[in-house]
């Protein structure tokens, strides 16, 4: 397929059924990640990041979209912006709960490696595995989306009403997080998690093994610039609690994490 995410040497594009391992094990969903042109590997992304123009938009390239669905693009980049924006003001809210200015995170925002995804969960049966694009070992299939924590900023996602969500709470326990109309679930990725030295934890989540309809979710990863340097803040340190992390640069380091999950 023409827009797989492995042949585009982008961190985008489509991944079939069967083509994410996470933990370990084969997922059963596919999706379409929707991002900037950043190519494969750190050092073109970096500068991919310095050369884009501010007029242009993020998500304005002919390679990304299917070609049989001319409006899905003009949909999507209108999602992109608004999502994008109301990210921001999560983390301007984020900030002030810190007792930092407002405009704290701003200078840390980026569009470079943020992602809008689709995904879907097929009914889960042996047909579907079997005729999936990479033939999934069905013994081996455990969940949805296993369990993980997402890397950046924080997620905004949309799922229908299916189910099958779970989040982990600070006990260790699995709850479920169904879909409330007109809302999104936020998530917390791990650099805010870096970020607060723990005060804010990334959220653990998982998706369940789908039943016998479909589902579909939307999350929106909220992700920092590919340049900026994530260290604990002053605010969340003090002698009793020194810092917990080091300082690290979110676009190599992410580059590095996706190269594992799919490769
Ligand atoms: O489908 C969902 O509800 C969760 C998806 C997810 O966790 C992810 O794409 O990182
Ligand atoms: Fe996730």
């Amino acid at each position: 397929m023409r827009i797989r995410l492995g042949i585009t040497e982008q961190f985008r594009g489509y991944v079939p059924l069967g083509g994410e391992v996470t933990g370990g094990k084969t997922d059963w969903h596919e999706c379409l990640d929707l991002q900037p042109r950043s190519g494969r590997n750190a050092d073109t992304i970096a500068k991919a990041a310095a050369a884009r123009s501010a007029d242009a938009h993020p998500l304005d390239d002919p390679g990304q979209w299917p070609p049989a669905l001319p409006e899905f693009r003009t949909t999507v980049m209108r999602a992109w912006d608004q999502l994008y924006g109301l990210s921001g003001r999560i983390a301007a809210g984020m900030a002030l709960s810190l007792g930092l200015d407002e405009h704290h995170f701003a200078p840390y925002h980026g569009v470079e490696l943020s992602d809008l995804r689709m995904v879907h969960y097929p009914p889960y049966n042996e047909t579907v595995g079997r005729a999936a694009p990479e033939a999934l070992p069905m013994d081996e299939v455990e969940h949805g989306f296993g369990a993980h924590v997402d890397y950046g900023f924080l997620a905004v996602l949309q799922q229908d009403e299916v189910g099958g969500l779970e989040v982990r709470n600070p006990e260790g326990q699995w709850i479920s997080a169904p879909h409330i109309p007109g809302t999104f679930l936020v998530n917390i990725g791990q650099m805010m998690q870096r970020w607060t030295n723990d005060r804010y934890r990334a959220t653990w989540h998982r998706v369940t093994l789908p039943g016998t309809v479909d589902r579909y979710s939307v999350p929106f990863f909220f992700e920092p610039r590919y340049d900026a340097l994530i260290e604990p803040l002053a605010v969340c340190c003090d002698a009793d609690n020194p810092p917990r992390y080091e300082a690290v640069e979110f676009g190599p380091y992410v580059v590095d994490l996706f190269s594992k999950a799919y490769d």
